[in-house]
């Protein structure tokens, strides 16, 4: 049996789940799409000041939130934070990426 050969109500019942779904995965992405703009923005200011791209002492921090908000919503915690794990990476992966460029004039 595939999906395409289910019960009417059940194609139904699917369907209308899939189509929230979709709506959740879209709020996703225009929410990761403001964080990276923001992150970018820290890039910057990170390679004008010549700080370094990472700051574990900060990341602790997010960590212990996240999974505190990760418990409060039913979400496994250690989810949660290799999720902020995962996103992180690339940010500071961006942030290299901008410390290498020639055009951030530093400032001081
Ligand atoms: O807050 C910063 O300093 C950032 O660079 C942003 C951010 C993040 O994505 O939240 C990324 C890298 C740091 O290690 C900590 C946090």
């Amino acid at each position: 049996m595939t999906t395409s050969d289910i019960d009417e109500s059940v194609r139904a019942e699917l369907d209308r789940l899939r189509a929230s779904i979709d709506n959740i995965d879209a709020a996703v992405v225009h929410m990761l799409a403001e964080r990276f703009k923001c992150t970018q923005q820290v890039g910057h200011l990170k390679a004008q000041h010549h700080l370094p791209p990472a700051d574990p002492a900060r990341e602790a921090r997010q960590i212990a939130r996240l999974r505190q908000l990760a418990e409060s919503a039913k979400l496994d915690p250690a989810f949660a934070e290799k999720l902020l794990n995962f996103i992180i990476a690339e940010v500071i992966r961006h942030h290299e990426q901008i410390a290498d460029q020639p055009g951030d004039r530093p400032r001081r």
